[in-house]
């Protein structure tokens, strides 16, 4: 295992770059602890398989250094590297055994037969693949064909990290959600360092302790899934984050209060000070969940139009319009739904506030 760093990494798949936009990955230094477990997270094209690409040495990148516990890997190789990857598709030999399958990267790297056959065994039982460990992988489904995949990166325990882009693609929905927590389990047996790329932000909570957001080339925040949840440091991770996402209101400030239209909002008092000293464009920012609902008014409560109600099952989703903008509000089951107007409180300590999409307070 190893801690990976990325030195000043910058790529562009344009031989002149000129613009920030030429970049696919736009300066990124970060670190990757040895052993941890983390989710590459973003929307498709932000730069996660370029990045994961930088790490395994798939690709060479234009500018920075990418380092293995300290020591220079950018100019070498992946297989000198020593990294597993798992990729969207199943990558086996279909003519082999499952068992073969599995213990080839431990047969390439020289090891005794003993170990082999006890390793392969033990990611056969995680990965409940012990009943096919002597079956042909030729005639087996594709579900079991990617987790013949995902067993070939888990073998070695001797990687510097196991890379995972996009692994359960292809799986059923239902076993989707046990690979996920058994994934998590593995990690938490092997201690591999694990990073796992996906578009699916169930997934990278579920499988993470750390999230890698990332937008438009940049990594935006890196947190713990609870951190980006109560904390986003960029309008994009609150509006990634959560379902719905969080609501973003245009305001302008008056002392302790936000002004969104006619309707006055009480700011937490360190938060509008703060808010009194940034400069550019101010929003508040506030997650469905924490929008409080009355039928009627009360103290503090602004009015905003209902719109509309969804039955998600334990919760409704309630849209509602506040001075020309909709916002989202998440009713627990059996609270009462207003008729026409919604009375909204927005708590002082869930209340963000962002200034050029990014987080004041
Ligand atoms: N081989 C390539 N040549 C030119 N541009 C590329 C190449 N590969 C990726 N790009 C561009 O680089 C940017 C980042 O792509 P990348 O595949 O890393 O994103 P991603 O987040 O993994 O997306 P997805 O979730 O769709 O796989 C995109 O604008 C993409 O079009």
């Amino acid at each position: 295992m190893a801690r990976i760093e990325f030195d000043q990494i910058a790529h562009s798949y344009y031989p002149n770059p000129e613009t920030a936009s030429d970049y696919a990955l736009k300066e990124i230094n970060t670190l990757w602890e040895d052993g941890g477990a983390y989710a590459l997270l973003g929307p498709s094209g932000c730069g996660k398989t370029t990045l994961l690409n930088v790490i395994s040495g798939l690709l060479r990148p234009s500018r920075g250094r990418v380092l293995y516990d300290g020591t220079d890997v950018t100019g070498l190789p992946p297989e000198k590297r020593n990294i597993a990857q798992v990729f969207q598709f199943p990558v086996l030999y279909d003519t082999m055994t499952v068992f073969d399958n599995l213990a080839f990267p431990l047969k390439n790297r020289g090891f005794n037969k003993t170990d082999t056959t006890r390793r392969v065994r033990e990611v056969a039982e995680i990965l409940d693949l012990t009943p096919d460990l002597n079956k042909k992988a030729a005639g087996l489904s594709a579900d079991a064909k990617q987790k013949i995949s995902l067993g070939r990166g888990l073998v070695r325990s001797d990687v510097a990290a196991v890379l995972f882009d996009e692994p359960l693609t292809v799986i059923d929905p239902h076993l989707k959600w046990h690979l996920r927590r058994k994934l998590k389990e593995i990690h938490e047996q092997l201690k591999l360092t694990m990073i796992y790329v996906t578009h699916d932000q169930v997934e990278a909570l579920t499988f993470a302790d750390q999230v890698i957001l990332m937008y438009e080339g940049e990594i935006v925040q890196i947190g713990t899934p609870e951190e980006l949840f109560e904390n986003p440091r960029h309008k994009f991770v609150g509006y990634f984050i959560g379902s719905p996402g969080m609501n973003f209101l245009p305001c302008t400030l008056e002392g302790q209060t936000a002004r969104i239209g006619g309707a006055t909002i009480t700011l937490d008092p360190e938060t509008a000070a703060l808010g009194s000293e940034a400069s550019g464009t101010l929003e508040l920012g506030i997650r469905p969940m924490h929008l409080e609902v009355h039928g009627a008014a009360v103290d503090g409560a602004v009015p905003a139009t209902m719109n509309a109600v969804e039955d998600q099952g334990s919760f409704k989703i309630l849209t509602a319009t506040l001075d020309g903008h909709t916002l989202r509000a998440r009713l627990p089951e059996g609270h009462p739904v207003p008729e026409n107007t919604a009375w909204l409180v927005f708590p002082p300590q869930r209340t963000k506030l962002f200034a050029d999409e990014r987080l004041v307070r």
